[in-house]
């Protein structure tokens, strides 16, 4: 449905986004995730139209939007970061603007109006003014202006970033609703990777403007399949034991817990007797040991060596 092909953009001699290929298909949701200056804003905006590529491109239905973006901007809906609402006008005089900027009929534009701020759990502030609202009640105020033409795509980038627990429950349910029974096409960025594990069915990790790794839940997660992470709790932490951990030649990563160490190490070896050994050597007891199922995270982090709130 929508594509990007080779896909880059260059700021003076900054690489922000880097040959990016990524596609949505028609009812999916997808999840493109990555740290602070990944490219994600970059890389929604050339897709959008709203910034031009340096090279590459974009396409819907197999057509170049880069040359002619009239089709996609009928099918798509874009929530920016940034709030681009008017403050001194209430949510329902900011959405007839937006109606109208979105070429939404006349005769419609009413209902479809009170349609989205039902949608966004708005319908009973709508008389207020903007300027009162809290900054998750205005980002809904925004989600429901790029609704107000029913795309059939929707670009949200980082919806969530900042705002009160109620507002970002009301959001992920507005963008879940919308995919499962509405059946609109979801980019979903963020920084919260429970969000996408929840929304998506698909992921793209970026770092430093390139895609790192691409897939469901279950195909990431299996690149993590050579590897076992490991908690330890101690009776002590101790720099020799950390030392002589990250010595022993299947170890990849060693780093310091609370109450203990997170060992990462090669599937199936020996760590717990060379543990044992190394504790036992130092008069250190082990409290607990455990081997952790991993999650989305651990991925990211062994892909991009960041968490994603860095
Ligand atoms: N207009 C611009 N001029 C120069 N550099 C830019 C511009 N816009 C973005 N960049 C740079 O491009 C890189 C990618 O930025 P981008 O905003 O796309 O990242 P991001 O993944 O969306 O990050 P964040 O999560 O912080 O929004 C960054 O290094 C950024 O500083």
């Amino acid at each position: 449905m929508l594509e990007t092909v080779k896909l880059s953009k260059t700021f003076k001699d900054k690489k922000a986004v880097d040959e990016i290929d990524l596609y949505l298909q028609e009812g999916e949701s997808v999840g493109l995730l990555g740290p602070n200056g990944a490219g994600k804003s970059t890389t929604i905006s050339m897709i959008s139209s709203l910034l031009k590529p340096t090279s590459g491109d974009v396409r819907l239905n197999g057509k170049s939007t880069i040359k002619d973006p009239s089709e996609l901007r009928k099918v798509l809906g874009v929530v920016p970061q940034e709030i681009a609402l008017y403050e001194e006008l209430s949510a329902l005089e900011n959405l007839k603007f937006f109606g109208k900027i979105y070429q939404v009929k006349k005769d419609v534009l009413d209902n479809r109006i009170q349609e989205v701020l039902e949608m966004v759990g708005l319908k009973d502030r709508q008389k207020e003014l903007v300027k009162t609202f809290s900054g998750g009640m205005k980002r809904r105020v925004n989600i429901a202006a790029a609704l107000l033409h029913q795309p059939k795509i929707i670009i949200l980038d980082e919806p969530t970033v900042g705002i009160d627990p109620q507002s970002r429950n009301h959001i992920l349910e507005t963008v879940k609703k919308l995919n499962e029974e509405n059946g609109t096409t979801v980019l979903y960025t963020s920084h919260y990777m429970e969000e996408v594990e929840q929304l998506c069915n698909r992921v793209y990790i970026m770092d430093h403007g390139k895609v790192v790794a691409s897939g469901s839940k279950s195909e990431l997660l299996s690149i993590l399949s050579s590897e076992d992470t490991i908690q330890v709790q101690l009776s002590k932490q101790s720099n020799e034991l950390m030392k002589s951990i990250k010595g022993i030649e299947y170890v990849r990563q060693v780093e310091e817990t609370n109450d203990g160490l997170r060992i990462i190490c090669k599937k199936g070896s020996n760590i717990l007797s060379d543990l044992v050994h190394a504790t036992e050597i130092l008069g250190i007891q082990i409290s607990h040991y455990q081997v952790e199922v991993p999650s989305l995270e651990d991925v990211f982090l062994h892909l991009t060596g960041k968490t994603l709130r860095d």
